[in-house]
């Protein structure tokens, strides 16, 4: 599918983000090792996902690729991030008191985008989003899924070439993340030389969105696979997959 959600693409051999033997420990009493020796290269136009355990570290390692070290944490290991990142929390942090389209815009105004380019653009992402006809809806007024879409045509509006997501449907019912699912996965995201990485619990949603698999064990948080999707079938993928995640087969 040919999507409008294209960026300037640099060269498709160019990693859009590396880290290597990344290290984050936060201090403290009871101090916590959250990821060690981690290391995670993404290509331009590649969506990897990176599933793992609760408390892994996987949303540590996203603020960390978003050059968003949290505070008080020990980091070391060498950290390439190369373009703008777009980073999209776990929580949608719209704005109540503001309706849909202006939601949109707030990324790409802080970014400095022209208001009216930006707007035009935001009318057009609506239309991808399945959200036209919301524009000046209130936020309370849009459904879970409607404001995850909401949230995540903000994230790419302002065009960067690295989307960071964390876990954008976790919040949402299983029946309406798996629309939500379907529906993002004739989104080009990766495409026009975009890099995408995807922080997600589920594997399933990780094999339908995702070129590549990175799992992570337990605390702290290690590459245990990174697993390339084959296209044509993922039974073998994801039982290595479920292998990964729970190496003593307990659940
Ligand atoms: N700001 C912080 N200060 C202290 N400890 C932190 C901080 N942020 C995260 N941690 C700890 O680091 C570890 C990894 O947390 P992180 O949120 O990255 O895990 P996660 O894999 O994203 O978890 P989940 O899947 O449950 O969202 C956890 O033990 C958490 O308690």
């Amino acid at each position: 599918m040919t999507s409008s959600l294209s960026t300037e693409a640099p060269p498709t051999s160019t990693p859009a983000l590396e880290v290597a033997g990344l290290t984050v420990t936060f201090p403290g009493a009871r101090e916590v090792v959250a990821l060690q020796d981690v290391d995670l290269q993404v290509r331009v136009g590649e969506f990897v996902a990176v599933v793992g355990p609760s408390g892994c570290g996987k949303s540590t390692l996203l603020r960390v690729l978003a050059g968003l070290t949290p505070a008080g944490a020990r980091v070391s290991g060498r950290t390439t991030v190369g373009p703008a990142t777009a980073w999209m929390p776990q929580r949608d942090g719209l704005l109540p008191w503001r309706r849909a389209l202006p939601n949109a815009l707030v990324g790409a105004r802080i970014a400095g985008q022209d208001r009216a380019t930006a707007d035009a653009r935001a009318r057009e992402l609506f239309d991808e989003f399945g959200l036209t006809g919301f524009e000046r809806a209130w936020t309370h007024e849009l459904s879970g899924g409607m404001r995850q879409r909401l949230a995540l045509l903000r994230t790419c509006l302002p065009g960067r070439p690295v989307l960071l997501l964390d876990e954008p449907f976790g919040a949402l019912d299983a029946i309406t993340r798996r629309r939500m699912n379907a529906w993002l996965a004739g989104v080009d995201l990766a495409g026009h030389g975009r890099a995408v990485v995807l922080v997600t619990h589920d594997v399933d949603e990780a094999l339908l969105l995702a070129d590549r698999v990175v799992v992570l064990s337990d605390r702290p948080g290690r590459v245990v696979l990174d697993l390339r999707v084959p296209r044509d079938g993922t039974d073998g993928a994801r039982r290595s997959l479920l292998e990964a995640l729970d190496p003593e087969g307990t659940s």
